[in-house]
């Protein structure tokens, strides 16, 4: 008998491999058990095809899938004789290691306060696990979190608010200066520039100057070009560092947009090296930056690396820019687009601000209309769209469903968001339903489903400066100007794409205005 060729051992021994583990994933695995599609059960390439292929579709299709098992498990039951107490839908495989799980009322169960959970994948995603957000390690988490957390405070954004108010006024200058041209102004493109500049002056001690760059040239196009990146590390973790170890000139060369990031990196590389070495860079008067903050702390020297602390940087900019950025488009659109939306505002901004000139923080956090825009603009920004995972490690008990411990458990923002059942007619912007200590039907405070600064230990960090810089920025755009869209629609403040962040048609020119300054 001749004996089989090297090439019929390899090829029977990779069909065996993937039978195997196909039969594994599908009947043997901790997770076989759960509902969903046995496609996303065997292999990630089925999140890869959505996220990758389709271009960060893969959220919508998970709502989709939450939809159709609900449904099923619901028709099935009925056709077996059996009335349903439960409904499958709201807890999917979506991943051979994820279960996905859509019920708000289950949020703080997955995201509590006081523990201090793993978090898999953004590590990869992002390429800078030494960043806060992505760190995987919960003790590791906790202790960079600490280090950081009096940066973030609400005392420190005090100290460093007449910076916030500078770049205020620049904006404020440069709407006069577009109302002066009878120009469109493009709030997406100025938004991001603002926003840029307010958090490399708290964090980095210096600014870009991007507010004032005739164009608003910022961090946005880029982060919007490269935003599908992240799908692809998922995949191919080795990509980051492939594209690491190229020259800058071959990325800008294969994607122009990436340039002010890069530019920003090699920034950073150098600031940080020097202050390693004991100088103080910063320029304009802040306090402290975030690196005089690290270096600062009882950290061991693993986490005051130049590796780490360049990660640092690039998290805190790709975290605080283009969330609060986004949140000021939702905001502002829809203000302008409801005339007596901006009416009731404006009034209560007169009333609360004789003066137009001056503009205090204070006056502007008490006004409750001003803060329900804002959280209506917030809650439809969601801050981020991704899945968002944690790992207990114990068992979690779901309905009928027991989550083996270890388990990548995630839920998404946006499904909180857009739940019907508690914020009904969820697409419009309706600041109203967040008047007067608002509850759900069956009686809990509606602001614990405002999920979208996140929950538990993980939390937002930047949330006192991201309603300090919304409460300032929304505060002087309609307390001093009046606005008229051009050429825009809603479609311009929607996610069409999920890039971890919200995303909207790639097609989008932006919220476009011409501005008219008031009289009163
Ligand atoms: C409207 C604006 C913002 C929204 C909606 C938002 C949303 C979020 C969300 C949902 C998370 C939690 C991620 C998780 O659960 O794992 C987060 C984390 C974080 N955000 Fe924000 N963010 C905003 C603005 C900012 C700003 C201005 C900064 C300042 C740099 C910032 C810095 C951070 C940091 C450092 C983390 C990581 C916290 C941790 O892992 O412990 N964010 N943000």
């Amino acid at each position: 008998m001749a004996s089989p060729s090297l090439t019929g051992v390899v090829v029977f021994a990779f069909v065996a491999y993937w039978f195997g583990l196909v039969l594994y994933r599908l009947s043997f695995h901790p997770l076989a058990k759960f509902p969903g599609p046995r496609l996303a059960a065997v292999t990630s390439w089925y999140e890869a095809y959505y996220e990758i292929v389709k271009n960060g579709q893969y959220s919508k299709k998970i709502s989709q899938l939450h939809d159709q098992y609900g449904v099923c498990a619901f028709n099935c039951n009925i056709s077996r004789g059996r009335w349903l107490t439960t409904v499958s839908g709201p807890i999917i495989r979506v991943t051979p290691h994820e279960i996905h799980i859509r019920d708000s009322r289950f949020f703080d169960h997955v995201y509590p306060k006081n523990v201090h959970l793993l978090k898999e994948g953004w590590d990869k995603r992002f390429g800078s696990e030494g960043g806060l957000l992505p760190t995987p390690d919960a003790q590791v988490h906790k202790r960079r979190r600490a280090a950081l957390s009096s940066m973030f405070s609400r005392r420190s954004i005090i100290e460093f608010v007449h910076i916030i108010h500078r770049h205020v006024e620049t904006f404020s200058t440069r709407m006069r200066e577009f109302e002066g041209r009878k120009e469109p102004l493009n709030l997406t493109h100025a938004f991001p520039a603002l926003t840029g500049d307010i958090i490399m002056d708290y964090f980095f001690g210096f600014n870009y100057g991007q507010l004032k760059d005739p164009e608003f040239a910022s961090f946005h196009e880029a982060f919007i070009k490269i935003g599908g990146t992240g799908h692809v590390a998922t995949q191919f973790p080795a990509i980051f560092p492939i594209m690491n170890s190229m020259p800058d000139f071959i990325t800008e060369w294969l994607q122009p947009a990436a340039k002010p990031l890069l530019k920003f990196k090699r920034d950073q590389r150098d600031v940080i090296a020097r202050y390693l070495k004991g100088e103080d860079v910063k320029v304009n008067d802040a306090n402290k930056t975030i690196f005089q903050e690290i270096l600062g702390s009882k950290l061991p020297p693993e986490d005051k690396t130049q590796q780490r602390l360049e990660d640092e940087a690039q998290i805190v900019v790709g975290g605080g820019v283009e969330t609060t950025a986004f949140a000021l488009a939702i905001a502002a659109f829809h203000i302008i687009n409801k005339p007596e939306v901006y009416e009731r505002l404006h009034a209560d901004l007169v009333k609360a601000i004789p003066n137009r000139a001056t503009l205090e923080l204070q006056p502007l956090e008490q006004m409750p209309y001003l803060k329900a825009c804002i959280m209506e603009a917030v809650r439809m920004g969601y801050g981020l769209s991704a899945r968002n995972p944690r790992t207990h490690d114990k068992p979690i008990r779901y309905k009928e469903w027991v989550i083996p411990a270890n388990t990548c458990v995630s839920m998404s923002i946006p499904d909180l968001s857009h739940d019907e059942e508690i914020f009904p007619q969820s697409r419009e912007f309706i600041p109203e339903r967040w008047l007067g200590d608002p509850k759900t039907d069956d009686g809990i405070p509606l602001d614990r489903f405002m999920v979208s600064f996140g929950r538990g230990t993980r939390s937002c960090l930047g949330i006192t400066l991201a309603w300090t810089e919304l409460y300032l920025t929304l505060g002087m755009m309609f307390r001093r100007f009046k606005f008229e869209l051009f050429e825009a629609d809603v479609t311009d403040v929607e996610m069409a794409h999920d890039f971890f962040i919200p995303v909207t048609s790639l097609n989008s020119k932006g919220v476009r205005v011409f501005v008219t300054s008031t009289t009163d």
